[in-house]
């Protein structure tokens, strides 16, 4: 039986999905609920993040990665900087057939991402604890994402060896125009799209680009 609190995120939650036009079903909702119940247990211990509050989290953590969703395609995902699973868990969460792989160069974060991916049963998820920089490129993926990892020319720079050439990089970004000079000469940035996160004031964006030097 939910308590009130459960309750209110729940409502929190399925509003935020609604106003942000997004399809999900109530089974898919619960398992949102469930990851943030973790996000709030394993936090009091390991300090994961700096929002504590749960209905906070709601938007900064879930309804933040979940607008993202109708932007990307699907595709074997890498999250750089995954830190608690954002937005990685998220995406593994809505999108069962995709592959998420989140990678993060902090045990006790990839030790929390870990403990999620077997408490919630994402078949589609793997973690890895490792700096990117030191990821060999055997592996490629089709869309490369991360928010709150560094600044958008470096995030391209340290995880080239890693896209794949028809592959796309996703920043989630606040005002990202300060960092469009430092994007390499051998990226395109494709397209900047302001989101309208509920419960958030901030600015966000999405900042997409590809592997190739522009007009090529
Ligand atoms: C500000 S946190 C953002 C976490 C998460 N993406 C979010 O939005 O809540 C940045 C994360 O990047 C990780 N990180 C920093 N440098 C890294 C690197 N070179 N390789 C992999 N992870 C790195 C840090 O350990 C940290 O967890």
């Amino acid at each position: 039986m939910p308590n009130n609190n459960q309750t209110a995120l729940h409502a929190g939650l399925h509003r935020g999905i609604a106003e942000l036009g997004l399809s999900v079903d109530s089974d898919t909702e619960q398992k949102l609920i469930d990851y943030l119940q973790l996000l709030v247990k394993w936090n009091k211990v390991y300090n994961l993040t700096a929002i504590r509050d749960p209905q906070q989290m709601v938007s900064y953590h879930l309804l933040d990665s979940l607008a993202v969703l109708p932007h990307l395609q699907a595709g074997r995902w890498l999250d750089v900087g995954c830190g608690a699973g954002l937005p990685g868990l998220v995406l593994a969460i809505c999108r069962p057939d995709w592959s998420v792989t989140l990678l993060d160069s902090n045990s006790k974060k990839t030790g929390f991402v870990q403990q999620a991916i077997i408490e919630l049963g994402l078949h589609n998820a793997q973690v890895r604890c490792a700096r990117v920089e030191d990821v060999d490129a055997s592996q490629k993926y089709s869309g490369i994402i991360s928010r709150a990892f560094t600044e958008l020319g470096d995030f391209l720079r340290v995880t080239r060896h890693l896209m794949a050439d028809d592959g796309h990089w996703v920043a989630m970004k606040g005002l990202p125009d300060k960092e469009l000079p430092g994007v390499p000469k051998d990226c395109t940035v494709l397209k900047i799209i302001p989101l309208k996160v509920p419960g958030l004031d901030a600015a966000r964006c999405l900042v997409i680009a590809k592997p190739g030097e522009p007009h090529d």
